[in-house]
């Protein structure tokens, strides 16, 4: 593809005609016709260069309306408002996915000042993010549309507002998609963190910063439990290259920044307002509507397993995150001391396999799967996953509490009550 420089200045410029109409002139500059030509060149490409800054100005107002102006700035200023003494108020990127909804509304419960921020992507239905979205409104919660890519929108909302923490949930999920679409990863786990660390850097002041990882950042590792200190070095498939190497990245901004950062790594998050895309829910879907289920399985037929961790337990690691994370030391780029940099696990300790899975969903659902085993495609999963959370737990008392029998037997009633199965239960969180 040409670039705009290309397309601007043409490679031959000597086949331009000038005006013969003006011989004088022409007679003139005969000797250094060749500079003229290229004068008006420049003039030119100073005239197409504005009105494309012009266009580029305007294009990007274009993607950005959705935000600005005095409206949004008030929006944005109530929704940060904190309500208990010693709150904390807290951008909360990805607001409207599963994880993001369910900490925003945590945060609020409590009095803390909460501003969502989500691109709202097609990844999976957006209709289910604009009704977590309205969850949200309902309680205040005021979501800004727009990406963490946009560095314009971040630095204008740091301008409005002097958040003490981030809590950065937005990402490319999803471990298989990474086959369809590598670049999606590379654009929100890599260039879009970059971005929002870029604009924490510059703050002033600096917020602390807790941020997702995933339990996939050990991939090959087959030392059980998975516990913090364990190689990392060997990610099975893109998305959890991209985690990994945003747990580099926060090192780097923590070490020449002085920002305090938390990375923790999720294992399978599951629960009600869950990921369309991930087996528990799918599975959910296929069975109710009669229609087979594959079950990936390892070689030799060995099943695979997963630390299946259920919303609110990993809603109160993310709020003790928050509430232990230390205070980032630098301000408007300039690091002033060292800062905390943190990593954990935030699992259940209890892996389950997924036929065990499917025999639960089954008896939530109260209709058989039609079972469908298949061996595991190399497509970057990986056998199995075990949180060894005593990390987490001596840091902020992490403590899960819900096994995967009680969080699916929730996850089911939420999902008859949201997908119109059982018109009796109510919508509620
Ligand atoms: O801990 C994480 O960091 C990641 O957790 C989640 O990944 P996974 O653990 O892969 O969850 P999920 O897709 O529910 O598959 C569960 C099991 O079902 C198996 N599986 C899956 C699909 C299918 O059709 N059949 C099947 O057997 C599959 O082989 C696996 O054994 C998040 O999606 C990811 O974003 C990331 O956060």
């Amino acid at each position: 593809m040409p670039s705009i420089e290309d397309e601007l200045f043409p490679s031959t410029p000597g086949k331009f005609k000038i005006d013969r109409s003006n011989r004088q002139l022409h007679r003139c500059f005969a000797s250094t016709s060749t500079m003229f030509l290229w004068a008006l060149f420049l003039i030119a490409l100073t005239a197409s260069y504005l009105s494309f800054q012009s266009f580029v100005d305007s294009g990007s107002r274009y993607l950005t309306a959705s935000w600005g102006g005095i409206q949004w700035e008030k929006q944005v200023r109530t929704s940060a408002q904190i309500h208990r003494s010693g709150g904390i108020s807290v951008l909360v990127t990805g607001a409207t996915g599963f994880v993001g909804s369910h900490v925003s509304l945590a945060l609020r419960k409590r009095g803390d000042g909460v501003v969502g921020l989500d691109n709202f992507n097609n990844y999976y239905d957006p209709s289910l993010k604009r009704a977590r979205r309205s969850l949200l409104s309902s309680r205040g919660i005021f979501v800004v549309e727009g990406d963490i890519n946009d560095a314009k929108l971040l630095a204008k909302l740091f301008d409005v507002v002097a958040f003490t923490h981030v809590m950065h949930l937005a990402a490319q999920a999803g471990v298989r998609y990474a086959l369809e679409n590598p670049q999606s990863y590379v654009h929100s786990n890599i260039a879009g963190l970059v971005n929002l660390l870029e604009t924490c850097k510059a703050a002033n002041p600096q917020p602390a910063i807790v941020w997702a990882s995933s339990s996939s950042v050990y991939g090959l590792n087959e030392k059980v439990p998975f516990s913090e200190s364990d190689r990392t070095d060997q990610p099975a498939s893109l998305y959890a290259a991209t985690k990994k190497a945003g747990e580099e990245i926060t090192h780097t901004y923590n070490h020449i920044y002085g920002l305090a950062i938390t990375g923790l790594r999720f294992f399978t998050v599951y629960g009600p307002w869950g990921r369309p895309d991930m087996a528990y829910f799918s599975f959910t879907r296929n069975i109710l509507q009669g229609k087979p289920i594959t079950i990936y399985r390892g070689k030799n037929r060995v099943d695979l397993a997963r630390d299946f961790t259920y919303i609110d337990d990993i809603v109160k690691g993310c709020l003790g995150s928050l509430d232990s994370s230390g205070k980032s030391t630098g301000s408007g780029g300039k690091k002033r001391g060292a800062a905390p940099y943190r990593i954990f696990n935030l699992g259940n300790t209890a892996p389950v396999t997924v036929p065990i899975l499917v025999d639960i969903l089954e008896k939530h659902l109260k209709v058989k799967a039609k079972r469908n085993f298949v061996e595991m495609p190399g497509n970057g999963d990986v056998p199995f996953t075990h949180a060894n959370i005593s990390s987490a737990r001596n840091e902020f008392g992490y403590k899960p509490t819900t096994d995967l029998e009680t969080g699916l037997k929730k996850f089911v009633r939420w999902y008859l009550s949201y997908y119109g199965y059982n018109t009796k239960a109510k919508l509620v969180h």
